[in-house]
């Protein structure tokens, strides 16, 4: 685990919230609550009603039906009140109307509140901070992908919202950027900051989450912490020792576990497939070594999030979008 989950105060609950677009129902009924200071996670491929769900918490849509409440606040009637406690980082910059990143960051600096003079000195400490500062003159056209993402993350930098959203922060952005970003996040949660992170990139997932929803087809279909997800896939895990001694034996022994689902045994090496499989290891090794069987290596590996999102959805995040 990467962070300590302490379970405190709802900052964003959704419930029974429904959008649709025409025909289209974009998010059908999610109920879900989002603690104060945690990193919040909803992952899901392409069109699974991820970007809805975050527009309309940050005041961007309604609801069709249900609400969204920010520190108890609705989105549907109280969105004023709403808009003070959060920030959203969109997956692509708007408002290009604007001449160069500097003066975007500017006016938003000053929709948020902060004077002229400040807004000149908190947008140059952010723009720094993001190594955006040599691109602050530039046209939108010439900013790469990862400049634009940069810039989104940069209007949350400026305005330090209680609940700050990102949609997305690092898609088609490069590793060394990528990590930027994730410790900007992480910087941004050690001060106190709700995070919702939208994502389809099981990676980012795993590296700045902390619990997380499985978003497909505009449902929730499994939330917890990773750990707790990977543990919910039914014999998961997988253990492989490759051994000397006879095959038969090893078999015997390997029986004797009801915890190991099913195992099979081939050239030497035996893999088992169960649940907690690191804490399970230390015992079968014991077992084997004491009835006189030499382990030669052990490997242990767990479910992948897209595993997980497999077994609850019946699809994979991977093929469904390409991610790395
Ligand atoms: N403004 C809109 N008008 C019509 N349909 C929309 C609109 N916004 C989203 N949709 C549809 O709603 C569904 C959910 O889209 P949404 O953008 O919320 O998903 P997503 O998980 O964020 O995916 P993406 O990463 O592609 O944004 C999709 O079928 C999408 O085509």
């Amino acid at each position: 685990m990467l962070y300590e989950i302490i379970m405190g105060n709802v900052a964003v609950k959704i419930k029974d919230f429904v959008k649709t677009f025409g025909q289209t129902v974009a998010v059908d009924g999610l109920n879900l609550e989002i603690y104060e200071g945690e990193i919040f996670g909803l992952l899901g491929p392409n069109g699974s009603g991820k970007t809805t769900t975050l527009l309309t918490t940050a005041t961007i849509y309604k609801p069709t039906s249900g609400d969204i409440y920010v520190h108890g606040y609705s989105v549907s009637r109280q969105g004023d009140i709403v808009r003070r406690y959060v920030g959203i980082a969109f997956q692509e910059p708007k408002a290009l109307w604007i001449d160069n990143p500097y003066e975007l960051l500017i006016w938003h600096a000053r929709v948020v509140g902060y004077s002229s003079s400040e807004a000149k000195q908190v947008v140059r400490d952010v723009m720094e901070q993001l190594d955006l500062w040599e691109h602050r003159k530039k046209q939108f056209y010439q900013l790469s992908g990862g400049t634009r993402k940069k810039l989104e993350i940069a209007k949350v930098l400026i305005q330090r919202p209680k609940v700050a959203i990102f949609d997305e922060p690092t898609a088609q952005v490069d590793v060394l950027t990528k990590h930027k970003l994730w410790d900007v996040i992480r910087g941004l949660k050690a001060e106190g900051t709700t995070i919702i992170v939208a994502t389809n990139d099981m990676f980012e997932a795993e590296r700045i989450c902390e619990r997380i929803g499985i978003i497909y087809k505009g449902k929730l279909r499994a939330l917890g912490t990773i750990s707790e997800l990977k543990d919910m896939v039914p014999q998961g895990d997988v253990i492989e020792i490759a051994f000397d001694g006879p095959e038969e034996q090893v078999k015997k022994i390997i029986s004797t576990f009801p915890e190991i689902g099913h195992f099979t045994i081939a050239d030497h090496k035996a893999r088992m497939f169960l649940n907690k499989g690191e804490e399970k290891a230390v015992s079968i090794v014991q077992a084997l070594a004491s009835s006189g069987i030499k382990v030669r290596k052990i490997m242990i590996q767990e479910p992948t999030l897209d595993d997980v999102f497999f077994y609850f959805t019946g699809a994979r995040l991977r093929e469904e979008h390409g991610a790395a």
